[in-house]
């Protein structure tokens, strides 16, 4: 059974999502990627939205730009969890996604991440997740550890090439 569902208002957002399919399968989560509009399909967001809970998931990961009401549309119907993802447009550099995400009404929240963010969304739906899966716990310590490490060896590389001694 998927655990996150990932949405788009797009097809020509998947570019950007894709980097959340990568992450989730680095964690071994099972997901189900679909194209969702609340405008140009509103009926079908509306079904993905009120079975969403029943089919199993337990995040919903929702990206859109330009006039992005996906995420809070979504939010709206469901009771899960829903993740939002600014996708950056032809204009605006994303600003207008990222604000038509992130300023929800009270009682209606979409987490929002950054502009393209589909990683990080990714990585917070796993985090999540993580707090009923002891197994996805022990999975986040270690992609931490990772991260810490990884910069380590940018920190020593830097040194060895610039012989700076911080
Ligand atoms: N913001 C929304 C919604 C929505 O919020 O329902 N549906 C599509 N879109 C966005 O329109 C942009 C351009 O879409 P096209 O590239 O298909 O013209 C995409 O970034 C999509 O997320």
């Amino acid at each position: 059974m998927s655990r996150v569902a990932i949405i788009m208002g797009s097809i020509s957002d998947y570019e950007v999502m894709r980097n959340a399919e990568e992450v989730l399968k680095r964690f071994q989560i099972d997901f189900e990627t679909d194209v969702v509009s609340a405008h140009r399909t509103p009926q079908k967001m509306f079904q993905f939205a009120k079975s969403a809970e029943e089919k199993g998931f337990k995040v919903i990961i929702a990206a859109a730009g330009g006039a992005a009401h996906l995420p809070g549309m979504v939010a709206s119907i469901s009771n899960l969890p829903v993740i939002g993802v600014p996708i950056k447009g032809k204009t605006m550099d994303g600003l207008d996604s990222l604000l038509s995400i992130v300023q929800m009404p009270k009682g209606i929240p979409v987490a929002t991440v950054a502009i393209n963010g589909a990683a990080n969304a990714a990585v917070l739906a796993t985090q999540i997740l993580a707090l009923s899966d002891d197994e996805l716990k022990e999975k986040i310590k270690d992609y931490k550890m990772q991260l810490e490490k990884d910069v380590d060896n940018m920190s020593k590389k830097l040194k060895e090439e610039s012989h700076a001694n911080i």
